[in-house]
């Protein structure tokens, strides 16, 4: 018995040192985006579920929003189909828009939605179409001083959380795919995970937008240096942006959105650690960049 409760003690330990960051936490919103990048193997995979799991035990009320990049990549490469970037964006013909949408509705969002079930009746997936939870317009970047046809890539023009809230109510997670219904034409847009995560939290009020990805957080100097930011007011990162490169830049312009609208704090975490989000919470000051309003202390 007495070694029992020996044992035991550390335990206790750890979950109340976990106190004052549930204390704060409780009732709260989180939305965490789960990049297609640290979504490759299995065990991470089975170790997200866990964590959101936690979480939602814990009184939090979280959101997964998926990626899905490089699994689209792969399948649009099965069809013969090339995949190409501008502005960070993959440029989506009609017929890619069909592999983007079966590989994250049909493939990346089910195996998750299965992941956390394994834990009980909790995550239902869904997509941005449904219920009209994300609206778009076709988005057109500007490259080089000019508006560019990417195709059927998205701009979020409306969020209606109410889908969101609904399953939020019934104690459910909702795990979201970044597709969007059109405004306009009857289309469906493909929308980088990152801009409808950020996007999501804002519109949910949400306390704190997680971004796990394949770096262990923003890099002062990529690809020079591994030296991360661990924190940086929306100001700073301002600044940064247009020096910024390929995925972090709709991950980073997402953080800055998601602060400038109610949001108290975004971070880019690595999804590569297991239990990196329980690492979050354990640690004060966490452990890869944290994005926070302006006025909340220079880093
Ligand atoms: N300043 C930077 N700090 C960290 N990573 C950067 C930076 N600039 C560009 N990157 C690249 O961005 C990638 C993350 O974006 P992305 O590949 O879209 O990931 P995800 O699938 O998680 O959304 C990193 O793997 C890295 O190659
Ligand atoms: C428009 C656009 O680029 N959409 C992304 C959607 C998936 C995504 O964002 O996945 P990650 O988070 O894994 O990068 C794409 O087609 O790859």
């Amino acid at each position: 018995m007495s070694t029992r409760k020996h044992t035991a003690l550390p335990k206790a330990q750890i979950l109340i040192e976990a106190l004052p960051w549930l204390t704060r936490h409780h009732g709260k919103t989180v939305v965490i985006k789960f990049g297609g990048n640290a979504m490759v193997d299995e065990a991470l995979k089975a170790a997200f579920a866990q964590d959101v799991v936690f979480l939602r035990h814990a009184g939090l009320k979280p959101v997964v929003v998926h990626g899905g990049g490089p699994q689209i990549s792969a399948q649009l490469d099965r069809h013969g189909l090339v995949s190409e970037f501008k502005a960070g964006l993959r440029v989506t013909t009609p017929e890619a828009m069909d592999v983007v949408r079966m590989v994250l509705a049909g493939q990346v969002q089910r195996e998750l939605v299965g992941l956390l079930n394994q834990h009980g009746p909790l995550a239902v997936g869904m997509t941005g179409e449904d219920a009209h939870t994300i609206t778009a317009t076709q988005h057109r970047p500007e490259i080089d001083g000019e508006l560019v046809d990417i195709g059927r890539v998205g701009e979020i023009t409306a969020i209606d959380t109410g889908a969101i809230e609904a399953l939020l109510a019934d104690g459910r997670i909702p795990v979201i795919s970044s597709i969007a219904r059109s405004q306009d034409d009857g289309h469906v847009y493909n929308v980088n995970a990152d801009t409808a995560a950020a996007a999501l939290a804002a519109a949910l009020g949400a306390e704190t937008l997680m971004v796990l990805t394949d770096v262990e957080g923003l890099y002062e100097d990529w690809p020079h240096s591994d030296e991360v930011i661990s924190r940086l007011t929306a100001s700073q990162l301002e600044k940064l942006l247009p020096d910024l490169s390929s995925g972090m830049v709709p991950k980073m312009e997402g953080c800055l959105f998601a602060v400038r609208n109610g949001v108290t704090t975004a971070r880019v975490i690595d999804g590569r650690v297991q239990h990196s989000i329980l690492l979050e919470i354990f640690t004060d000051e966490g452990i890869g960049t944290m994005v926070v309003p302006d006025g909340q202390g220079e880093s």
